[in-house]
């Protein structure tokens, strides 16, 4: 009989699980989840992957280190119907997979979320998160709900139509996550103005800033046509009642995959079947899949105190700190080069990070990014080398063939992540005056294959799904004036992406790179194979 999960098979075949290699938790969690339902301390909005790889197992230590008695409750915001499959059916229970570089896994059922909620059209729902936030034991708010959970604004600035809507809708359930916090927030306001911090764990920077901007954004909204007071607006921007900590967090966590389901179920465990949310949408499981390294860097500014995580490695630091980790992280040593290999990746019909890293024209293109354009701007936080760092990510991280991820995850929301991923690089090679914009190449050619990514055709000449993005449509009524093969027809076309501040953080025109890039762009779309070899002369010129 395959082992699966759900409580009483945790308390009665604790042995089995031990027999399996899987560790079960070594405390009494259906005590820690009745105390958290009473007093919650820790929310989570957006329980993905990441979140159960890394956030919930660092409470599950924390628990079994009697550091703490308390779970998580886990709050899904968008309708990927996540809690519906993969939380309630298992009470919340997850098998954490950790994919070692000899091959081996280490597995760990993690029982530290107390309690999950979907609020996507669910009034219940909302009633139960208006009381969790009056209740002063809560001290912290994290989020993992993508770069786009954040964005209220359209390609050129403006308050999206949908968004103007729900906002002026009142203290209404929205269902986007920054007004749903906004009105969340407003009844811990009411219910005495007690303090809370609100973490952003989402890939980019100065992520509580603009975690902050938008709630204040939808509270000042409320205030001008008289929803709220000015007090409320006070509150939020009092630092001693409520704070947005900037964060820098790591953990390369993959959607769960087939390989990893069939391991499992070799080895006796049968919770580890692959759901679909929707055709061709992403993959969730009952078991998260995820590597061994992990770095989480936290502003130390939790006015309600805070669980003592320093205890489990995570870094809690001054902000100037956390600026410079997350810089060299987000910015140059890590997810740039992942976005590349994600664009590049597509274009050359790669579906493994790992075997892109043995395509030597993608390895140079990696370290050409990192080591020779983006470390210029990088500065030594001093409690992680950079070199060290990236030296980790190039020669063990990417290359670990146990790890199964794939260009195609990393390329979705790319539209979000170029401003942080490149945008911030190519802003301080404007603003120092020992650098020049115009010298770089690797990143221009990288934004060149962006766009002709978005073409939906391969290198090859063939037809290739392009990831989920939501700014596709937008981008696309440009690019798809551009014909394969005929360099003639890009005419002014890139013009309004390549000049668009909301997606570059700057005018690429405007400081020398968009000519550059358009050059890029016509060898790559001038026939099949153009991609192949532009990147290939770069590499060796
Ligand atoms: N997976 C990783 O390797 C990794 C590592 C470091 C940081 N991150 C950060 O964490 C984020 C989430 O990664 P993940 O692997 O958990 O992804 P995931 O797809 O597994 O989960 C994303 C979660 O965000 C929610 N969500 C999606 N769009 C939303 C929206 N518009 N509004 C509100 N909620 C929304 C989903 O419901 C889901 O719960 C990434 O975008 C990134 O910023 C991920
Ligand atoms: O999660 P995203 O979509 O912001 O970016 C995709 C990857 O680059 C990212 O998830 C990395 O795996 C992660 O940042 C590693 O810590």
């Amino acid at each position: 009989m395959l082992l699966k999960l759900g409580i009483d098979e945790l308390i009665t075949k604790k042995e089995q699980f031990a027999e399996t290699g899987i560790k079960t938790p070594e405390y009494d969690f259906e005590k820690v989840w009745e105390v958290t339902e009473k007093e919650p301390t820790w929310l989570h909005f957006g329980g993905g992957n990441l979140f159960r790889a890394f956030h919930s197992v660092l409470q599950q230590h924390l628990i079994e280190k009697k550091e703490i008695d308390k779970g998580i409750i886990v709050v899904s915001s968008g309708n990927s119907g996540t809690i519906e499959k993969i939380y309630h059916p298992y009470h919340n229970l997850s098998l954490n997979v950790v994919m070692k570089a000899d091959g081996t896994l280490d597995m760990e059922v993690i029982a530290s979320v107390a309690e999950s909620i979907s609020t996507y059209n669910s009034p219940e729902s909302w009633d139960r998160l208006k009381e969790i936030f009056r209740s002063p034991s809560l001290q912290l708010v994290t989020f993992s709900i993508t770069e786009k959970g954040y964005d209220l604004r359209d390609l050129n600035g403006e308050i999206r139509e949908s968004v103007r809507n729900d906002i002026f809708k009142g203290l209404m359930q929205s269902n986007h996550a920054m007004i749903m916090v906004a009105a969340l927030l407003y009844e811990r306001y009411q219910s005495g103005k007690v303090p809370l911090a609100l973490v952003s764990t989402d890939n980019f920077s100065h992520n509580g800033d603009k975690l902050k901007e938008a709630v204040l954004t939808v509270a000042s909204m409320w205030k001008e046509i008289g929803v709220v007071d000015n007090g409320f607006i006070d509150y939020i921007n009092d630092e001693t009642k409520i704070t947005f900590p900037w964060s820098m967090i790591d953990k390369i966590t993959p959607q769960s995959s087939e390989i990893v389901s069939e391991k499992l179920t070799e080895l006796g465990f049968g919770s580890a079947e692959i759901i679909y949310t929707r055709p061709n949408g992403p993959a969730i499981a009952p078991f998260v899949n995820t590597e061994e390294s992990e770095y989480l860097v936290i502003e130390d500014r939790f006015p309600n105190g805070r669980p003592s995580l320093e205890k489990v490695g995570v870094y809690f630091t001054k902000r100037e700190v956390v600026d410079q980790v997350e810089r060299m992280k987000v910015c140059t040593c890590l997810n740039p080069l992942h976005t590349a290999l994600a664009i590049f990746g597509c274009l050359l019909d790669y579906t493994s990070i790992a075997d892109e890293m043995r395509d030597k024209d993608l390895k140079a293109l990696v370290e050409k990014l990192g080591y020779d354009e983006g470390m210029k701007t990088v500065t030594d936080p001093g409690i992680i080398d950079p070199i060290q760092f990236i030296k980790e990510v190039i020669e063990v991280r990417f290359p670990n063939p146990n790890i199964p991820d794939t260009p195609q995850r990393i390329a979705t929301d790319t539209s979000q992540k170029l401003g942080i991923r490149f945008g911030e690089t190519i802003k301080r090679y404007v603003e120092r005056e020992d650098l020049n914009a115009t010298d770089l190449t690797f990143i221009p050619l990288t934004i060149a294959a962006w766009c002709r990514y978005l073409m939906g055709i391969n290198d090859a000449g063939e037809e290739m799904n392009i990831s989920p993005d939501p700014l596709l449509n937008e981008v696309q009524q440009y690019i798809n004036k551009i014909e394969f093969g005929n360099t003639d027809s890009i005419g002014t076309n890139l013009q309004p992406i390549l000049s668009n501040q909301k997606i570059f953080g700057t005018n690429l025109y405007e400081i020398g790179l968009g000519t550059k890039i358009e050059e890029f762009f016509k060898q790559l779309i001038k026939e099949p194979g153009a991609v192949r070899k532009t990147l290939h002369h770069q590499i060796v010129s």
